[in-house]
C-alpha cells in the first residue's frame, strides 16, 4: 500500500485518543497498515504513554510508524480533560476531520479513519450536517442521497436509508428514490471496496411484519416494494420487504451481503448487539475510503484506561483492505 492512513482523533475529551494510541501499540499484533493521527498531542498524552512524533507531512508517517505514533498537530485552544467535553474540543475535532478529508482527497493519505465525535457538541458550534458522513460527502462533492452509511461486522452488514432523523419524520422521508440511491451506493461499494461481484441485498420493511399485507401500514406496498422492483429491473439482486424482526437471525443473515434498513436503529441495533466491540462504520459512494469505529465518544469512561480499541483496530484494518481492493 502506498501512503499511510489518516486517523482523526475525534473529540479530544472522548475515547478517540486512547483507542488510537492503543491501536498503534497493537499494530504488529493485528498487522495494521501504517497510519498517522490528526489532532491535539495533549489529548494523547492525557491518556497514554505511547511515543508520539510530530510530522509535517503525511509522507513522513510510514517510515516513522514502527517507532512512534506519527501525529499531524491540530491545536485545541481549550483545556483537555478526558470525559469533560467543551466547544473548543468540538472545533478541534471538526478541524481534524476537515484536514483528514483534504489529505485523503489529494491522495496524500491513502484513506480516512475518523475517531468518534459528539454530535450535540458539533451542533453547538454551528455544524449543520447530521453527522460526519454527510459532512465528508459534501466535501467530496457527493450528494447526500448517493452516500450509504454501512455498519459492518464479521457476519452482518446493515445500511440505514434514513439516518439521523427523528423517528416521527421517517415515514415521510422514505421515498422510492432514496431507497434506490442508497441501495445503488451499497452495491457499488460492496463491489469496489469489498470485492463482492454480485452483492445480495435484503430490504427490510418499515412496519411490524412488513405491514401484514397493508393491514399494519402501507409503506411496504407504496414505497418499499416499488423501490425493490426498480432495483431488480436494474439487475440488482434485491428482495423484500422482509419482516424486520426476523431478518437478522443467523440463518437469514447467511442469505445476504447487506441489509437495507429503513431507519437508524433498525440497522444499528442488530449490528451493535452482535458486534459492538468490532463494528465498523463505512461510508460507501465516496471517491475516498472512509471508515470509523461503530461506537461513540464514551465520555463516561474516557481517561480511565477502560476503552476497548477493537472497533478502531477493525476500522483501520478494513480501511487498509478497501485500499487494497481498490488497487
Ligand atoms: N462515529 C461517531 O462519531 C459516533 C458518535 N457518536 C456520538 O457519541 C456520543 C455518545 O453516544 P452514546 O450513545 O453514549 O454511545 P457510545 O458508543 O459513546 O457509548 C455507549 C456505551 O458503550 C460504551 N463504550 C463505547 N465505546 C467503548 C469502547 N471503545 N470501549 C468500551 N466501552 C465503550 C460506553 O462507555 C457507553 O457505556 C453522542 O454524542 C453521539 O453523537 C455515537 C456513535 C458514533
Ligand atoms: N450512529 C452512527 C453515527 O453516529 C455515525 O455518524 P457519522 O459517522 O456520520 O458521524
Amino acid at each position: 500500500m502506498s501512503g499511510a492512513l489518516a486517523v482523526s482523533l475525534g473529540d479530544p475529551a472522548g475515547v478517540g485518543p486512547e483507542i488510537v494510541a492503543k491501536a498503534w501499540a497493537l499494530r504488529e499484533a493485528y498487522g495494521l497498515p501504517p497510519f498517522f493521527a490528526i489532532g491535539d498531542r495533549r489529548s494523547l498524552s492525557a491518556v497514554s504513554n505511547v511515543p508520539v512524533e510530530s510530522i509535517a507531512h503525511p509522507a513522513d508517517a510510514t517510515d516513522m510508524f514502527a517507532a512512534a505514533l506519527p501525529l499531524l498537530q491540530v491545536d485545541d485552544p481549550g483545556d483537555i480533560v478526558p470525559g469533560e467535553p467543551n466547544l473548543a474540543g468540538a472545533r478541534c475535532a471538526l478541524d481534524s476531520v476537515e484536514l483528514a478529508v483534504g489529505l485523503a482527497r489529494s491522495g496524500a493519505a491513502a484513506a480516512l479513519v475518523t475517531g468518534p465525535v459528539a454530535k450535540a457538541q458539533l451542533y453547538a458550534i454551528g455544524f449543520v450536517h447530521p453527522g460526519q458522513t454527510e459532512f465528508i460527502a459534501e466535501r467530496c462533492g457527493v450528494a447526500d442521497g448517493n452516500v450509504a452509511m454501512m455498519l459492518a461486522g464479521p457476519g452482518l452488514r446493515t445500511v440505514p436509508v434514513t439516518i439521523h432523523r427523528a423517528l416521527a419524520d421517517v415515514p415521510t422521508a422514505l421515498t422510492v428514490e432514496l431507497i434506490v440511491s442508497r441501495a445503488r451506493a451499497t452495491v457499488r461499494g460492496l463491489q469496489r471496496d469489498f470485492g463482492i461481484a454480485e452483492p445480495r441485498l435484503a430490504v427490510a420493511g418499515l412496519n411490524p411484519h412488513a405491514g401484514e399485507g397493508g393491514a399494519i401500514g402501507r409503506e411496504e406496498i407504496e414505497v418499499i416494494a416499488p423501490a425493490i422492483a426498480t432495483l431488480m429491473a436494474e439487475g440488482i439482486n434485491a428482495w423484500g420487504p422482509l419482516a424486520p424482526d426476523t431478518m437478522f437471525h443467523a440463518g437469514v443473515r447467511e442469505t445476504y451481503d447487506a441489509a437495507i434498513c429503513m431507519y437508524h436503529d433498525q440497522a444499528l441495533i442488530p449490528l451493535k448487539t452482535l458486534y459492538f466491540d468490532e463494528g465498523v462504520n463505512v461510508s460507501l459512494g465516496l471517491p475516498i475510503i472512509r471508515t470509523a469505529p461503530d461506537h461513540g465518544t464514551a465520555f463516561n469512561i474516557a481517561g480511565q484506561g477502560k476503552a476497548n480499541p477493537r472497533a478502531m483496530i477493525a476500522a483501520i484494518a478494513l480501511a487498509g483492505q478497501c485500499v487494497r481492493n481498490r488497487g
